[in-house]
């Protein structure tokens, strides 16, 4: 079974929904939703990883970092369009608390500072979480900043539809399992990683980068998150273009090896978009194949 980013209504229910119609179990963080899979009680979990407004999901690039090894299999990307939800009966200049997911909130900020400035909005633990303690009669919590979905599901009424400042925005999933097995190549995937940076080095942020540039691997993110041991020791996570069992992408890890003091493989997926990157020359397995072929007879 698969559990999920819940309670039921998150725009996480809603991309795992795309990809199973079978029931899932629902977590109130994505933290117990990897520590369940971690502890083999799920098959795999779906957690939101990036947003494209505002950035990495820091709560699950973290906890993909720490602790026992797990790997996305699957990538999944939704359209997110959010809406603001009361309890019938309330008009939107009685608004006075709005709650909503931290995400959410920021991608909102605008129309709220326009169209309810009175009121003082809350950070809770989802959008759906949030419909559903607006929901409860005595909640303090007048409205929530949800998906549509939620909205009804916990049986609000909606104010206003396609609030996000900025339209058009969508949210990257993930599916996590177990490490172990890599879904096999296909030609349009990703590989994600996080690498550990040599302290006190110069240049050690390049040294990280010319591994992939050398070998002509794009990357579609990197973002340097804290190690949480000293102040100022970051790692890198980052998503690569291509997959462990393209030689460039191989080289690029093998490199990244030698010169980082950690490196941890996080998976290799099919991209949710289908598309392929553009290989440049020099760096297609063919090519690794040749130039490895000529070194090895150059002894004679
Ligand atoms: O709270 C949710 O519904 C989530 O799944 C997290 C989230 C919040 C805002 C945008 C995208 C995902």
């Amino acid at each position: 079974m698969l559990g999920y980013f819940g309670p039921a209504g998150t725009f996480t229910h809603q991309a795992l929904r795309t990809i199973s119609a079978e029931d899932a179990v629902a977590f109130a963080s994505v933290r117990e939703a990897l520590e369940a899979v971690r502890e083999g009680q799920l098959l795999g979990a779906v957690v939101p990883i990036e947003n494209s407004v505002e950035g990495g999901v820091s709560a699950t690039l973290d906890e993909l970092i720490a602790g026992e090894p797990l790997a996305i299999r699957r990538e999944i990307v939704i359209a997110v369009e959010f809406g603001l939800y009361v309890r019938p009966g309330t008009q939107l200049h009685e608004v006075r608390e709005v709650l909503t997911h931290g995400h959410a909130a920021a991608q909102c900020r605008d129309w709220l500072a326009l169209m309810v400035p009175q009121a003082t909005v809350t950070e809770a633990g989802s959008t759906a979480g949030a419909a559903a303690e607006v929901a409860r009669p005595e909640s303090r919590y007048d409205a929530a900043v949800c998906a549509r979905v939620a909205g009804q599901l916990y049986g609000l009424t909606e104010l206003a539809y396609q609030i996000e400042d900025n339209p058009g925005a969508v949210t990257r999933f993930v599916e996590v399992g177990l490490a172990g097995s890599v879904p096999e190549r296909t030609g349009a995937d990703k590989t994600t990683l996080v690498a550990y940076m040599r302290e006190d080095h110069a240049g050690a942020l390049l040294e990280i980068l010319e591994q992939f540039a050398v070998r002509g691997v794009n990357l579609s993110r990197i973002e340097s998150r804290p190690t949480k041991t000293t102040l100022g020791s970051y790692c890198f996570s980052i998503d690569v273009e291509g997959h462990l069992d393209d030689k460039r992408v191989a080289e690029a890890l093998e490199g990244l090896h030698r010169v980082c003091p950690r490196v941890h493989f996080l998976g290799s997926y099919p991209r949710a978009d289908g598309r392929r990157p553009a290989v440049g020359y020099g760096s297609t397995d063919e090519e690794f194949d040749a130039a490895a072929e000529w070194v090895a007879s150059l002894g004679g």
